[in-house]
């Protein structure tokens, strides 16, 4: 007898399907394949199906025992859940919603040795453990000096994880590639296109789109409107990305609300990221709907496809063109005229490295530029600074702002990379594969070898907020970085080695040049309504819930709650009397 249970399933398979013959009649039913007949003819039976359970757990079982006692990863440290599953690390991510990148923090510390400083012997500090491995294949690392070790220069092979890799919509663009070969041939042929030398093309654009931020604030110190900070420097952002990449700029900074419900639904795809990784046939089903479909259940995800499928009709267009001129100045230009072999040139392809571009280069850079306004109106003193230094290199406020005059300002760099070191715009780990070398720490009294094939991570939220580099790591300090020029070697905000960030040169271009110009005009309001210069006020925003990371779905996002970063705006000319 089968059980009750399986007769249902079965019922449910093998219910009858008419069938439509060629002249139009109804037939009769077809045999159906189901778990019932499968039953019925003696296909499967309890027997097997206790068969394959045994088999599987044993398998599991084995695998476990395998991944904790055997494992050449086996040595490292950390818990024995997170060697034996990855959903260990799903239950961090996609339960509690971004939270693994904490736990790893809290795992750094608990796994950390005792050790005797050589200041007091009596004295028993424990430290942060530099090592630990956080799912069965992978090892995260924070110690700073390693970097090099992890993110290795063009000397070594590095591979993509493939786990990691399928955490973003984009399968097909450069940062979800996997082998090292292909993601040099797919780097190789955008890379000219964000030289330092082809960026500096993009100064019209950045100006433009500064520009357009400062007579918004200007209608803002008018209307009384509140700006919300991280969605008008998405707007801004991603005007000039899409303005650089394709000729034809998304012009967001022209729309009242800056298309926030645009951004809204980006933020939606980046809060699948944890789930993309862990199941592995979410983003191909993700993919693989209809447009129309995806419009109705997340449309900021569908008009992101919309304007994909806009990008791709502009390379469509530049392949049938017979102008050999068709598409100069824009990021395909380069790809199609590149020797990479006609199918890496497919149309979607390039689509998932249009739609890469401008999802890298948006949300991360406007992150920096809002938590800069935070920390500047919330500390004074280094707005002071900062001003002193502006007005001195544009003593009339209505200079335009050179980035050739811009880039070398000791407090500006300060400013700019201090944002970057608290405020990184990526604080997803980052791991990275070496195919064909064994890697080996040998630091701190601790001697560990990672095979050939290991992925090995490291994350800014961890590697910038480290006393013993970066002292006070939560106090706002651009003097660090004027005081010790060599900081940058622990800095991981962009990456570093083959796979480091390709928009790193637009990216400072972006942020010197629009702090410079906001900064340059805009003073703190100090409480008197005296002041002779515009000023901007920090409105509702608080440092915990606005400002600081909170969970990591690839960007940072802040706490439930949080509206970003807001400030009120006031020019001195528009002051009620
Ligand atoms: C402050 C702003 C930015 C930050 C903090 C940032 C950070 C990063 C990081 C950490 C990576 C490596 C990701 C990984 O390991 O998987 C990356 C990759 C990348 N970024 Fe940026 N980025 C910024 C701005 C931009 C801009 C403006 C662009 C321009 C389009 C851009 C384009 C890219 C691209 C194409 C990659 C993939 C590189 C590769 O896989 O070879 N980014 N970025």
């Amino acid at each position: 007898m089968a059980s009750p249970v399986l007769e249902q399933v079965g019922r449910v398979f093998s219910s009858a399907v008419p069938f439509v013959s060629g002249n139009g009649t109804v037939g009769e039913s077809l045999p159906t394949l189901s778990l019932r007949s499968l039953y019925r003819d003696g296909f499967i039976s309890w027997a097997a199906l206790y068969t394959f359970l045994a088999l599987w757990t044993g398998y599991c079982i084995t695998g476990a025992i395998y991944r904790l006692y055997f494992d050449p990863l086996a040595p490292i440290p950390g818990p024995k859940l997170a060697a034996m599953t990855t959903w260990y690390e799903g239950y961090y991510d996609i339960w509690l919603g971004g939270q693994y990148y904490k736990k790893i923090g809290e795992l750094h510390e608990k796994y950390g040795q005792q050790y005797q400083t050589a200041i007091d012997m009596q004295l028993l500090t424990r430290v942060i453990g530099p090592v630990v491995r956080i799912n069965p294949h992978e090892i995260h690392c924070n110690d700073p000096e390693f970097i090099d070790n992890i993110y290795a220069g063009s000397s070594r092979k590095t591979d993509k994880y493939r786990f990691t890799g399928r955490k973003t919509l984009t399968k097909q663009s450069m940062v979800a590639t996997i082998s090292h070969e292909m993601h040099r041939k797919r780097r190789g042929a955008m890379a000219n296109f964000f030289s330092k030398q082809n960026v500096k093309a993009v100064e019209p654009k950045i100006r433009r789109s500064l520009n357009k931020l400062l007579y918004r604030m200007e209608q803002a110190s008018k209307t009384g409107e509140i700006m919300p900070m991280m969605y008008v420097m998405k707007a801004a952002t991603s005007d000039i990305i899409t303005d650089y990449a394709f000729g034809k700029s998304t012009n967001f900074m022209d729309r009242e609300d800056y298309n926030m419900p645009f951004f809204q639904g980006i933020e939606l795809t980046f809060l699948v990221s944890p789930a993309l990784m862990h199941i592995p046939w979410l983003g191909p089903l993700m993919e693989a709907l209809p447009l129309p479909l995806v419009r109705k259940i997340m449309p900021g995800v569908g008009d992101m496809y919309k304007l994909r499928e806009g990008w791709m009709q502009q390379i469509d267009d530049i392949k049938n063109s017979d102008d050999p001129d068709a598409g100069k100045g824009t990021i395909f230009d380069g790809v199609l005229k590149s020797k990479l072999p006609e199918e890496e040139k497919a149309t979607a392809r390039l689509g998932h490295e249009a739609q890469l571009t401008v999802l890298a280069g948006q949300d991360t850079t406007a992150t920096t530029l809002s938590s800069a306004v935070y920390e500047l109106l919330a500390n004074p003193e280094c707005l002071k600074k900062l001003r002193e230094e502006l007005i001195r290199t544009f003593p009339d406020p209505n200079d335009e702002i050179e980035f050739s005059k811009v880039e070398n300002l000791p407090y500006l760099h300060g400013v700019i990379h201090e944002c970057l070191r608290a405020h990184p715009g990526v604080i997803t780990r980052m791991p990275r594969v070496s195919p064909e070398v064994d890697v080996i720490y040998n630091r701190k009294g601790l001697h560990y070898r990672f095979p050939a094939g290991t992925p090995m991570s490291m994350t800014s939220a961890h590697i910038h907020f480290q006393p013993e580099f970066f002292p006070e790591p939560m106090k706002f300090s651009p003097e660090r970085w004027i005081e010790n020029p060599r900081l940058d070697k622990f800095l991981i905000a962009f990456s570093r080695g083959t796979r480091n960030c390709l928009g790193i040169n637009l990216a400072y271009q972006e942020l010197y040049t629009l702090m410079a110009g906001v900064f340059r005009k805009y003073d703190v309001y100090d409480g008197t309504d005296t002041q002779t210069v515009p000023t901007l006020e920090l409105y509702d925003t608080i440092r915990e819930r606005d400002v600081d990371m909170n969970a990591d779905y690839i960007v940072p996002f802040p706490a439930k709650g949080s509206k970003s970063v807001q400030v009120r705006v006031r020019h001195p000319e528009h002051r009620s009397a």
